[in-house]
Formats: C-alpha cells, structure tokens, sequence
C-alpha cells in the first residue's frame, strides 16, 4: 500500500460517501425540501451531484473563511437545503457542526451555546438577531447567515459558496476518534448535554441501521426528525422533508405527510410516537410505505396496533430504543410487540426487544453515584431490573464540557484480547489488553429468558418508598388500560427513600370533570389487581402533560412530580 493509499483508507467521515454516489447516480434525488409555502418546487431540491458538488464549494469557502478542521461552529438553519448543503460541508472540512434543537428554554440555549465554545456561528437571520441580543455563543469569531444580506454576520452562504466554487472535492482525512458534531441531548431531564460524536460512532450508526433494518440504496425516507436525514445519503436514499414544524410532531397535519408520501412514492418513515399518535388517529391507509420506524420513548400499544392495520402486510414497523449518547441499542417489530402487550399491561414494562449487534447490553446494579472502572461485581443478578448498559461500536465516550456528567454516564472497562483477535471497535489499545467505555444509559430495565430487553423507565424517575421501588413504566401501562384515561405519570412526593407515589391522570379529550371521583375510583380498583400498583392510592388529574421537545412524546415527569408536591400534603 502506498503512502497516500494508506491514509485514504484510514479516512472515516459520513460525507466519504457522497461523492460515490454522486458518481454512481448524479441525478438521482438526495433531498426534497418544501419550500416557505409549503410546495415542492424543483428549487428546493437537490441531486446527489449538486448536494456534492456545492458542499464542495461551501467546504472550501468556509475554509476561506477560517471555518477548517476541528473548529466547532453551531449551526442554526431550518431543515432547507442549505441546513443540508452545510452539514456536508462542515463534515467535508473536518469542522465539528454544534447542534441543539431549536425551541429549548432560552436560557437552557444559551448555556448550551456558552458550554460548546463555538468559534463560528452559521445560521438564518433570526438566528443572527437572537445572537446579537441575547448574547449567544459569544466567543464565535466568524459568523455566516444563510439570509440574503450579511446583516450582523461576516458573509452570506452565498459568498462562501461562491468564493470556493470550482475548488474540486473536499475531504478532510479524519480519523475515527477525530470528533465529528456535538449533539445536544433532547433534556428531557435537565439541560441538555452536549454529546461528543467521533466520525467512528457516525461510520458505525450507519452500518448498524442498515443492517437492523435491512436498508438498501434507492428508497425514499420521510424522516420526521431532520438530523436523521443526514443518515440518508450516506445509505443512498431520498429523504423528503415534511412541511411541518419538526419540533412539533405531535401537531404535524395528517394530511400533508399523506401528501408528501403519494406523490413521491415515500416507502419508510421515521417518527415519534407523538407523530405516530397523530398517524394512527387520522386513520387513513398507508400503502406504499414499507418500513416505519418510532423511537424517543414507548409506543403506546394501541398506537402500534392501529398503525399496523395502516400499513401493508409486508411492511415492518421498528421502534428502535437508544438515546442521543448510543443509538440504536435494541430493537423490537411491532408484531412481537403487540404479543407482548398484556406483559406490559400486567406491569413487566416495555419491550425494546433484542439488541443491535454488535452491542454488548449489559444490567447492572442501580446506583446514583459515578462508577469509575468496571467489574463483572456490577452486574445485577439474570432477571432482575438495573441499570441499562452498552458497549458498542456507536456508544459515545464524552460530554463536551461536562465533566462530572460524563463521569455519571461512563464506565471504563478494560478488556483482554486474545493476540489474533481485533480490538473492541470503540476501544483503544492498552498493553496486553485494550480500554473500552461503557455508557451508563440512566434506564431501568432487564432480560427476559429469551434474551429481550424489557425497559422499566428512567433511573432518575424511579420512586422509592419506605416498602421499595416502583419503576414508572410498571406502573403506568396498568393504568394506561382505562378507556377514558389518555396517559398517566407515576412521580413521587416527598424525600427519597420515604416518597408517596401519586398517579397523574391525563383524560381522553370530552371526558367531563364531574367524572374525576368515578375515575379515580375505577384506577385505584384496577391498581389493586397487581402487587406493584396496589399501594398507589393518591390519584392526582391534570388537563395536559408537558412532553419533551424534540419527540413531544416523553412525559415532564420532574415538572409533573414539583405540580403533585404543591397539592399532596
Ligand atoms: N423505543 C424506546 N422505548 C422507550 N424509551 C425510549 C425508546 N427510545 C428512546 N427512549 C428513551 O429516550 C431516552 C433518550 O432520549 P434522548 O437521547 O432524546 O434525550 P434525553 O435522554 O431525553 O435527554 P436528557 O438526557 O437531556 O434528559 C432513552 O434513554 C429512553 O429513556
């Protein structure tokens, strides 16, 4: 192998496989975005040759501009083509793109934007103006608008595209520990965290989800959830993006995504439950789709139910479980859901299925405290709940910035390899053995005898009483069975160790409020049929939860828990 050979080989970066397949297939759709009035106008469209070639340009314009390898610019665009042109670009360039979901608390942002450090800021004029006045990501010292004036910015995406047009490809040759993107988490449960992603974790997420889910080249995605688009080119997909608020799933217009889905012949979809909510009570056919998949938090079982009678036979319907840190972890089809359906009504809680290989799931004791090194003495005993583990190839080693976080979520593990056998993909070598990290997940959850994964809530939603632990997803799906109950929320009040589980109750809309006594009545009889649930006898109604904001599908348990204390003596 020659010298440039070698280091071409040894290149990992999700933007690799681009200009392959802009060879292959130049014309071939990579994205179709509908425009400010929600059509899908050809100019909102882009091919595989354009989306390589102009993030060609915009690499080596932005590399014009001081944005090169390692510089960590946040990016702030709406799911257009330029947020996609500009991904690839800053992939191409080496550059670490900073992502956080638009529509988090301000305040929440600005910490995030502050822990990043960013050195660049691109994004569309609002964007600009919020940075300006509120302050944000002030050590950023090149700033690009995707606007047509460069108001409040060193340059407009049209003159970085222009000074580096006709510069020929761009690919920085980065290694896989080199670090690709921090990605925020969604901060279900407090601020959200910036997630560190080598260009390793991305090469090995791609390979992954081909091979869980059997994705081939040529197939047409509707992904709901915009940063899982940048996972369609490099597996040779159209994505279409929906004409909808991506941060607001649950209020997306039936319609429109039934739209979108006929006229381009759409054949998978990802979404959140809450869009899969939103699916399955509009009730019409689903026909051409194929593959559907739903992750952020447990489908509701009647959800599954109605979108399986709306899809065709053949068609599979995945819901991945895995977070922002390591995804996907495990994964289970609707069907095998369904069958197990009245387990997680009985309180055994959900099933997430079998793990992805080549992820090694391990159960460990529950334990709030940091666990610096690994031993097999964590491990919990078969069958018993703990804490979810992984090791794996896509399980990410670091938080940017947040030391003591990081030092929750991980373990190091140091493993002995045999001389002829290759070295754990995320690990680094050690003499005589090699060092891999293990990510402490924050979910409770066991095996079952068939080696499924079954998950039991969050660790840090877990009650504890003077008499022991109830797991919130034991106990809401036993409730979850009321015909005029839309969702419940297990939290509990009070110093943990001596807590009162109390039940939030969220009814079905046009269930009048002189029903609440009968109701409440009606849940304490159904909890009395299980063990677990029999001594949760506080009942509490509330007109509607808050959710997450990325999924809209992730009950605020921590905001519901501080609502209960004001009203439970
Ligand atoms: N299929 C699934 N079934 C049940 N729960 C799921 C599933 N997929 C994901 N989850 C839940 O979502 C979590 C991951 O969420 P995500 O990475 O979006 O951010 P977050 O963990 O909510 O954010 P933060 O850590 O800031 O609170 C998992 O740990 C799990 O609790």
């Amino acid at each position: 192998m020659d010298a440039d050979t070698s280091s071409r080989a040894a290149t990992v970066n999700i933007a690799a496989a681009l200009p392959r397949l802009a060879n292959a297939a130049p014309d071939r759709i990579a994205m179709r975005c509908p425009g400010p009035d929600g059509r899908y106008a050809d100019a909102h469209a882009l091919t595989y040759g354009a989306l390589d070639t102009r993030s060609d340009a915009i690499a080596a314009g932005l590399a014009a501009r001081g944005i090169v390898r390692g510089t960590r610019t946040v990016l702030m665009v709406r799911p257009t083509p330029e947020f996609f042109l500009l991904m690839f670009a800053l992939f191409k360039a080496g550059a670490v793109p900073v992502l956080v979901d638009p529509g988090i608390d301000k305040r929440a942002l600005r910490q995030c934007l502050d822990e990043a450090g960013a050195e660049a800021f691109i994004g569309i004029p609002l964007a600009q103006f919020a940075r300006v006045l509120l302050r944000w990501a002030t050590s950023a010292r090149v700033r690009i608008t995707t606007g047509r004036w460069a108001l409040l910015s060193d340059a407009t995406l049209a003159d970085v595209e222009r000074a580096g047009a006709g510069a020929g490809p761009q690919l920085a040759a980065t290694a896989g520990d080199d670090v690709a993107a921090i990605l925020f988490t969604s901060g279900s449960t407090g601020v959200p965290k910036g997630v560190v992603y080598r260009h390793r974790h991305f090469a090995a997420q791609i390979d992954m989800l081909r091979d869980a889910f059997g994705i081939g080249a040529g197939g047409v995605d509707l992904p709901t959830f915009p940063p899982f688009a940048l996972f369609d080119p490099a597996l040779g997909l159209t994505s279409i993006i929906p004409d909808m608020d991506p941060t607001r799933p649950a209020q997306a217009d039936p319609r429109k995504l039934h739209a979108a889905i006929a006229r381009f012949g759409v054949d998978q979809l990802f979404g959140s439950p809450a869009l899969m909510g939103v699916l399955a009570t509009y009730g019409k056919p689903l026909p051409g789709l194929r593959r559907v998949t739903s992750a952020g938090a447990p489908v509701p079982p009647d959800t599954v139910a109605k979108i399986l009678e709306l899809l065709p036979d053949d068609a599979r319907f995945w819901t991945p479980y895995g977070a922002t840190e390591c995804l996907p972890v495990a994964v289970i089809e609707g069907r095998e859901l369904l069958e197990l359906r009245t387990r997680t009504e009985h309180g055994a809680g959900t099933c997430v299925g079998r793990p992805v290989p080549p992820n090694e799931v391990r159960i460990i004791r529950v334990d709030d405290a940091a666990i610096p090194e690994w031993s097999d003495d964590l491990l919990a005993p078969p069958g018993t709940i703990g804490e979810i583990t992984v090791a794996g190839p896509s399980a990410t080693d670091t938080y940017f910035n947040r030391d003591a976080q990081t030092r929750l979520a991980k373990i190091r593990e140091r493993v002995e390899v045999a001389p002829i056998q290759p070295a754990p993909v995320n690990g680094r070598g050690l003499d005589g053995g090699c060092e891999r990290i293990v990510h402490r997940m924050g979910d409770l959850g066991y095996f079952d005898a068939e080696g499924r994964l079954w998950f039991c809530g969050r660790k840090g939603h877990r009650v504890v009483t003077a008499t022991g632990t109830l797991c919130t997803e034991q106990v809401e799906p036993v409730f979850n069975v009321h015909p005029e109950v839309r969702r419940t929320a297990l939290v509990g009040v009070g110093p943990k160790a001596h807590q009162t589980p109390v039940l939030c109750v969220e009814l079905e809309a046009g269930v009048a409020k002189t029903e609440q006594a009968r109701i409440a009545d009606e849940l304490r009889h159904i909890g009395e049929g299980f063990v677990h649930t029999g001594r949760i006898e506080r009942v509490l109604f509330h007109p509607g939860f808050p959710v997450d904001i990325r999924h809209n599908a992730k009950i605020g348990r921590e905001t519901l828990a501080a609502w209960a204390a004001t009203r439970v003596g």
